[in-house]
């Protein structure tokens, strides 16, 4: 199967380091919206791995965060696409979960959710974490320099990391390579 993996922060939407709290501050990167509803329609699974420790540090709550991902889901959805799996790590730094992005977890339950291998699979973020986390399971990492990625790439990133200016570049290399 086609599947792309996408953090949300900084690649779908736009990112703030006061962190997204509500709906309001939920501000979709221009053409990203559009880049994932053509994926998923040249037949691209496009699923979601996004830390959210801002619920561990009690600066939204789950509705929230839920009313940001059924907001996303609309948004494709009016453009005849569709969202597959969204995994959140809910957790702050200091809690030693296998979710929190560099560890891989959220990675390895999409891959069980759609028993598939992670081997190649294009990971789209715009930290750091989320370079090493495709690198710990052999997926593609894959940088974006909206969000922080131009911050991410001035500090040095791993050497076999492909960079696009964002996602809808992506979006054509993919559907049209
Ligand atoms: O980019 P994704 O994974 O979708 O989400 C990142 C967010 O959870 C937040 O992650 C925080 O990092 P800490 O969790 O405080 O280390 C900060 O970088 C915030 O600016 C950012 O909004
Ligand atoms: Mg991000
Ligand atoms: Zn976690």
């Amino acid at each position: 199967m086609k599947l792309l993996i996408l953090d949300r922060d900084g690649v779908i939407n736009q990112d703030s380091d006061a962190y997204i709290k509500s709906l309001d501050e939920w501000i979709p990167i221009p053409g990203s919206i559009e880049a994932i509803a053509q994926l998923s329609k040249a037949g691209w699974t496009v699923a979601v791995a996004t830390n959210q420790s801002g619920i561990a540090r009690g600066y939204y709550d789950l509705a929230t965060l839920d009313a940001m991902h059924a907001q996303l889901r609309k948004l494709v959805a009016e453009q005849g696409g569709e969202v597959g799996l969204i995994v959140y790590c809910p957790h702050g730094p200091d809690e030693g979960c296998a979710c929190r992005k560099p560890k891989p977890g959220m990675l390895t339950s999409i891959a069980a959710h759609y028993d598939v291998n992670l081997a190649g699979v294009w990971f789209v973020g715009d930290s750091k974490g989320d370079l090493e986390a495709a690198l710990a399971v052999d997926a593609q990492p894959i940088l974006v320099k909206t969000g922080k990625g131009e911050k991410t790439l001035s500090k040095g990133i791993p050497e076999n990391t492909l960079i696009f200016d964002d996602l809808a570049a992506i979006a054509r290399e993919l559907i049209h390579n």
